[in-house]
């Protein structure tokens, strides 16, 4: 990402206390009741650390997004708690829960997630202007430069490809310097090369910005850009991963599915 260092340093706001940017304890989840009911989450311990890049991994089911939204205060979990930086997200109210989500947390969806009336430009600056601030116009060059949309700027969604689309959702989720980013399977609508170019800038706003990010994905390669892959199972951590290769990551999926065993040996070998 092609920021200079005293933005660097300037760049993402880090949580209170050093150490995890995220932190769940006890995180379960249940939706609905009696013999009906679905354990989405159980009791699902997990800290991520500040400028480190995450992924979440897990069969279909698994428990991925729930663990997601749980953690990105998008949802009320059953049981246990979930800490951004030294808050707690149980001792918010909705209101405040909102004001948190808007102003230290980033979010990257699949479906991008645009306000197509919208140009790049005003969609990137939406998460300040709808907390009534102003852009720092020399961040906003570097965010807009880092993800190559200078010359994008006054397009709409409808008029930029899903890569470009993509890339004002980072720049949108970067705008704020928040204290983490979560992003969900953002390279799911988009062919490989475009991909790539996300997980590039992903990357790139760990390395060079000291942002913490945390992301699904179900690609194995996708996760291997990552720092540290976690891989889920009917709602528990099952694997913990420092910095595999994607054929790793796919053992370990194998390891869990007998579906996605074939799948790893088709694909992957
Ligand atoms: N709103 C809901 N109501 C009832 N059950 C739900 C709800 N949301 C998720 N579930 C169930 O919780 C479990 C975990 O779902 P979740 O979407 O978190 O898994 P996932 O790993 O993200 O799956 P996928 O990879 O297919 O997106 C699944 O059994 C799912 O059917």
């Amino acid at each position: 990402m092609r920021v200079s260092s005293p933005a660097t340093a300037a760049g993402v706001q880090q949580p209170g206390s050093a150490g995890a940017a995220v932190s769940a304890r006890g995180l379960s989840k249940r939706y609905g009741d009696g013999p009906a009911a679905v354990v989405a989450l159980d009791a699902v311990d997990l800290d991520f650390a500040a400028g480190r890049f995450t992924a979440i991994m897990g069969p279909s089911g698994s428990g991925k997004s729930t663990l997601l939204h749980c953690l990105a205060g998008l949802d009320r979990p059953s049981a246990g708690s979930v800490r951004i930086g030294d808050v707690d997200l149980d001792s918010l109210d909705d209101r405040r829960l909102t004001l948190l989500r808007r102003d230290r947390v980033g979010f990257v969806f699949q479906k991008f997630n645009l306000l197509p009336a919208l140009t790049a430009e005003q969609n990137i600056v939406l998460p300040l202007a709808i907390a009534g601030r102003r852009p720092d116009p020399a961040w906003l060059r570097q965010v807009v430069a880092a993800v190559g949309l200078t010359d994008r700027l006054r397009h709409r969604p409808a008029e930029l490809s899903g890569g470009q689309q993509q890339r004002v959702a980072i720049a949108r989720a970067l705008i704020t310097r928040p204290w983490v980013i979560f992003a969900d399977e953002p390279t799911g609508n988009l062919d490989s090369r475009a991909g790539a170019d996300v997980l590039r800038l992903l990357r790139e706003a760990v390395d060079t910005l000291g942002q913490s990010v945390i992301m699904v994905t179900h690609d194995p390669v996708a996760a291997a850009r990552a720092d540290r892959v976690v891989l889920l199972a009917d709602g528990r951590l099952v694997h913990d991963l420092a910095a595999p290769t994607a054929e790793q990551v796919l053992d370990a999926l194998a390891g869990l599915d007998p579906a996605g065993a074939v799948r790893a040996r088709s694909v992957g070998r």
